[in-house]
Order: structure tokens, then sequence, then C-alpha cells
């Protein structure tokens, strides 16, 4: 899978992720009338506004992206019509031919992790069977409990071809409280980062490894002192946007071959019809927006990178 993502990232000339993050307060009124109206004021009201709106944003974006990341939580807060959709949503994205990242921040005691990663990116054995749950993929993992904790998630990934994102040093004002505290003189980051490389050691594609890094926008000093650690990992990046990063924080993230980082946006691109840039096109286009604010997206990503070369 890291080979499909790096070849759509190529023909795409877009290191970019849409963030499937569908808020009802992002969705627009009246595709929450319709569903309402539909499934009345109920989860699976909530549900269908949340997979109509999500289906209006990849049929406007998809031919423009390489990839796409539902962020589970969204889809958990409305139970199990949510996680419907969240699985609707990741088939739908696969026809398209975009590469799904399942943003579920797993990682428990190692038989909890197999589950995880049956569940998401692996098979699950029933009776004489085997089923793939959500079939995303790659997912995000958190590595906070050790390696125990991330060693099924590789192994399924070994034997299913798909990838992992680690949580590395996250995008939050808060992230430095745990990440950033010194172990024998160094961030913990920065030892999480060497574990990444060492775990993608033996799980190489043509050229970059299938176990990838999550490291954000934000912290742009610290993601060009990761991407040295990390040269073959592909690097998530979140926290473009809404959060507050911009182009020009992310030209380390990088490598000399132009590929190596693929930045996410969520809000920034869902609700793209309620920012007063993209205000003319109107709520009823809202998908419109959507593209601009991609199209956006990938010349202020181009800007900064030739800006340097
Ligand atoms: O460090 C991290 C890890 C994950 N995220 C997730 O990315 C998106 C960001 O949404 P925006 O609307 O573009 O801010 C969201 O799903 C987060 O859970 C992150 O932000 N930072």
């Amino acid at each position: 899978m890291i080979n499909k993502l790096t070849e759509k990232i190529r023909k795409t000339h877009a290191p970019i992720v849409v963030g499937l993050d569908p808020m009802l307060n992002y969705i627009p009124k009246h595709i929450q009338d319709a569903a309402f109206k539909e499934c009345g004021e109920t989860l699976e009201g909530a549900a269908e506004a949340v997979w109509q709106f999500n289906k209006a944003i990849v049929d406007a974006t998809h031919d423009l992206i390489p990839a796409v990341k539902p962020q589970i939580a969204m889809y958990e807060q409305f139970g199990i019509p949510g996680l419907m959709a969240f699985k609707k949503t990741v088939d739908y994205c696969k026809e398209k031919d975009l590469v799904v990242i399942g943003d579920i921040k797993r990682g428990d005691i190692g038989s909890t992790s197999a589950a995880y990663a049956a569940g998401h990116i692996g098979r699950v054995q029933v009776g004489s069977k085997e089923y793939a749950g959500f079939d995303e993929d790659f997912v995000t993992v958190n590595p906070y409990l050790g390696s125990d904790g991330v060693n099924p998630f590789i192994d399924v990934c070994k034997k299913e071809k798909k990838g992992l994102f680690i949580l590395v040093k996250t995008s939050n004002p808060s992230s430095g409280e745990f990440q950033d505290q010194l172990v024998n003189g160094r961030p913990l980051y920065e030892l999480v980062g060497e574990k990444v490389a060492e775990w993608g050691q033996e799980c190489m594609g043509d050229s970059y490894s299938y176990i990838g890094a999550v490291v954000g926008a934000t912290y742009p000093e610290m993601g060009k002192i990761l991407r040295r650690i990390m040269p073959k990992a592909y690097i998530l990046v979140p926290g473009y946007g809404a959060q507050g990063g911009q182009g020009k924080d992310l030209v380390h993230f990088f490598n000399e071959d132009g590929l190596g980082a693929i930045v996410n946006s969520s809000r920034g691109i869902i609700a793209a019809y309620k920012q007063e840039k993209y205000a003319e096109i109107g709520e009823a286009n809202f998908a419109d927006a959507s593209r601009r604010a991609v199209e956006d997206m990938i010349a202020d990503i181009d800007g900064a990178l030739k800006a340097v070369k």
C-alpha cells in the first residue's frame, strides 16, 4: 500500500490528505434536513447526513488527491449507525481508488492490539471463514504502550500489505507535556522516532517503509529533526489549516526527492464553505468550496517546496 500511496502522490502532485471529520455543525442545513426527514432526528439521521456529506466531498475532490483520512471519533459519537457510515465512507473512497488512512489511534496490550489490527487492517476468523471488518489501507497507532502494543499491527501489515502511521510528535498545544520530556538528555519524541525507523527497516516498500509516523505541522523544527531520524518513514502531517500550519512550515518534513510527507487538512477542507475566502461559493455548493480549498492547499505546499529548491 505504501507503493500505491507514493505512486498516487507522484501522479496527482498533491502530497495531501483530505480529513473526513464530519461534525454535524459542519454539515449544511439542507443535507441535515433531508437526512432527518428520511430517518428522523436520530443517530441514524445523523449518520445519513454524515454519509451524504462525505460522498459529496469525495465526489468533488477525488481526482485531485491521493488519500483521505476519516477520523473514527466523528463517526463513533453516533454509535452503531455512525460506525456504519464510517465503513460506507471507507468502501466508497476505495471504490474511487483513494488510499484510506483510518485515524483510529489505537494501541493496547498485545492481545488487544491484535484484535484492533484484525478489525481495521486485517481479517477476523469466523469458523472456517475470514472477514475484513473495516478494511482501511493504513491506520494510526499510539505507541506509548511499547513494542508489544505495536507489533501486532506490524504483523498484520506484513501479511496484508497495509501500513501504519505511528504517533511520534502530535500537533496539539500540550503535546510537549509528555512527548518533549527528556530521557537521558533526549526528548521522548526523538526516541519514539528512532523506534519507528527501526520498526520500519524490515517493512520496506520500493522506496519508503510502510511503517510511517505522525508529526504535527505545528512543530516544524521538530519535524526537521525527525525527518533526519526517520529518512525512510512517510510522515503524516496533521495541523495544517485550522490548527495554524502553513505550506512554509512544511518544507523540512519532505525529503529531497520531494516525497516522504503527506499533509492532512480536515476542517480547512470539509468546512471550507464557512470560510470568508470561499463565502461567495455558498453553503449550497459546499463541495465546490472544498475543491477550491484542496486546489489552494496543493498550490500553497507546492509553492513552498519550489521556493526552497
Ligand atoms: O497529532 C495529531 C494527530 C492527529 N490529528 C487529527 O488530524 C485531524 C486534524 O483536523 P483539522 O481539522 O485539520 O485540524 C483530526 O482528525 C485530528 O484528530 C491531529 O490533529 N494531530
